[in-house]
């Protein structure tokens, strides 16, 4: 089903566009147009002041400035034009000079882009200062969480965001998109310049809502930004009307919920950030999505993307809603962070996975250590078998209440917990830093899933472990997950690689009941 959004005639969009660029292009030529950008924005300046200038030496040789034309047997014309071109000349090989610069830090740094004048990478985060003037209380809260380089997706959707520019963004799990939305969007804001809700970031799930709201927070400390997570109590009782919010965090639901219900205005919307958006954009999202971006109307609306796998499909569907995007791709697109070390196991069947848990457990267990089921049912009755050997261990799924779910997390991370069984409802986008190892006790239902679930471990620079345990019922699956593997540097045996590829992507079989 396609989105009704989609229906938005393109050319009622470009309009709009143009007219919602104008003062940002008169209040910082160099910032905003960025890019080879930079150049062409210092050389457009250049030719800008040039022009006057050439200007003055006509007319002030001739006319205000009274003085006699200089002896020549070239005419001022003539002198003038050789100039012009030796100019532009110069401001071509500067532009040329940037552009290869750029171009050596994407490669440097494993960053693709395609688009129309995409903004130069940042060297380093000082160049939020030169290059962006993105202020110091900003710039300092970075340093005191300790982020002393920008990953490359910060690198190069920094600049592309605080350009007013479009983008979507696929960069490995644990690579720091999430800065990488956030920081742009807190120097963009401002402060409280205007009522009503002025940015929303949507999540898949309440457990990344709620991790992306306190990682705003922080980022903003000091700074007078009223940044809320949409609750269920609010989505059901807030009165929006009367409410300034400048950060939104919710998902599609409760979101959809408040419009509906509440009435909530998000006309006037500046920025909407779908994180995890192919996720989003699966089938039982994208109702509440449509729904979502139809409300945000704005014209000026800026829209961004980011996940660690963008699917075709997601990218085509991106394009016809976005104008003028940056495609930005970190590495190579879906694929598992390379800091992952990762291992298939034969289990042969269901009671065989038991045994094999077990068995690892004895040998070494070095928490914390994620287990991920494929169903709820399934969650609770391996914590069932879990519970009784000698290991802290908890579950999480969605048949939990929100407090149960928020305790489970925290405990995990407070180190109370050391096994924490999961369905897919914390595969994406959560933090916990230090992970040891993910073990797939179901085998997961496509690459993408295999992908996030994978990368709750090896992130920010450490190095994580990775195993998966696989039945019979799995084999003709295995490939899928054998080249994400391969992709990441992981060896495989061939027998595997040689298997038929299969038409259909998803995998999730009837299994036995974990009970013995
Ligand atoms: N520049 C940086 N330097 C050091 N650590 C960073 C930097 N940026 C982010 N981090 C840390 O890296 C970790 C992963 O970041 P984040 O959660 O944004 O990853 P992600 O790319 O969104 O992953 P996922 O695809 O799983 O959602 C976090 O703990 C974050 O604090």
């Amino acid at each position: 089903m396609k989105p009704r959004f989609l229906h938005l005639s393109l050319q009622e969009k470009v309009k709009e566009e143009e007219e919602e660029e104008e003062p940002e292009k008169s209040n910082s030529v160099a910032v905003e147009a960025g890019a080879a950008g930079a150049a062409q924005a210092m050389a457009s300046g250049k030719k800008r002041k040039r022009k006057g200038k050439a200007f003055e030496n006509v007319e002030g040789i001739s006319v205000f400035k009274g003085s006699k034309p200089a002896k020549s047997t070239k005419s001022a014309g003539d002198v003038e034009g050789k100039d012009e071109v030796e100019k532009e000349a110069l401001e071509k090989k500067e532009l040329n000079r940037q552009i290869e610069r750029d171009a050596i830090m994407r490669k440097k740094y494993g960053i693709h882009v395609s688009g129309h004048n995409v903004p130069s990478p940042l060297q380093d985060f000082s160049e939020l200062n030169s290059r962006y003037n993105c202020g110091a209380r900003l710039f300092r809260n970075l340093a005191e969480l300790g982020f002393k380089e920008p990953t490359p997706i910060q690198r190069q959707a920094i600049p592309v965001l605080l350009s007013n520019r479009e983008c979507f963004a696929c960069a490995p799990t644990g690579s720091g998109k999430t800065l990488a939305f956030l920081y742009p969007l807190l120097v963009k804001l401002k402060r409280g310049m205007n009522d009503g809700i002025r940015a929303v970031i949507l999540c898949p799930t309440r457990e990344l809502s709620s991790q992306t709201t306190r990682e705003c927070k922080k980022l903003a400390k000091g700074k007078k930004f009223r940044i809320k997570l949409m609750t269920k109590g609010l989505a059901r009782n807030g009165d929006f009307e009367k409410m300034h919010i400048d950060i939104l965090v919710s998902t599609p639901l409760r979101l959809q919920f408040a419009i509906r219900k509440r009435n909530m205005d998000l006309s006037r919307v500046e920025y909407l950030v779908l994180d995890e958006s192919d996720k989003l954009f699966e089938l039982g999202f994208v109702k509440q999505i449509d729904s979502v971006v139809k409300a945000c109307s704005n014209p000026s609306i800026v829209r961004s993307l980011f996940s660690a796998t963008l699917p075709d499909s997601v990218e085509e569907l991106a394009r016809t809603i976005m104008h003028d995007a940056v495609r930005i791709i970190v590495g190579r697109k879906n694929s598992a962070s390379e800091l992952i070390k990762q291992k298939l196991v034969f289990a042969g069947n269901e009671e065989g996975k038991l045994m094999a848990l077990r068995q690892s457990f004895r040998e070494s267990l070095n928490p914390p250590v994620l287990i991920f089921v494929q169903s709820k049912e399934r969650a609770k009755e391996l914590y069932g078998e879990l519970l009784f050997d000698d290991i802290r261990v908890d579950v999480i799924h969605a048949d939990l209440s929100q407090t149960q779910r928020e305790d489970a997390v925290d405990n995990f991370r407070a180190g109370k917990t050391w096994v924490l069984i999961a369905t897919d409802v914390i595969a994406r986008g959560m933090d916990f830093k230090g992970l040891n190892c993910v073990i797939n006790f179901d085998f997961p239902e496509s690459a993408a899933a295999y992908i996030h679930r994978i990368g709750r471990s090896g992130r920010a620079g450490r190095t994580g472990e990775a195993i998966t345990l696989y039945t019979e019922d799995d084999m003709p699956f295995l490939r899928n997950i054998a080249n994400v593997m391969v992709a990441s540097g992981c060896e495989v045996p061939n027998w595997i690689l040689a298997l038929p590829k299969l038409k259909r992507k998803k995998h999730r079989p009837t299994r036995e009941s974990i009970l013995v």
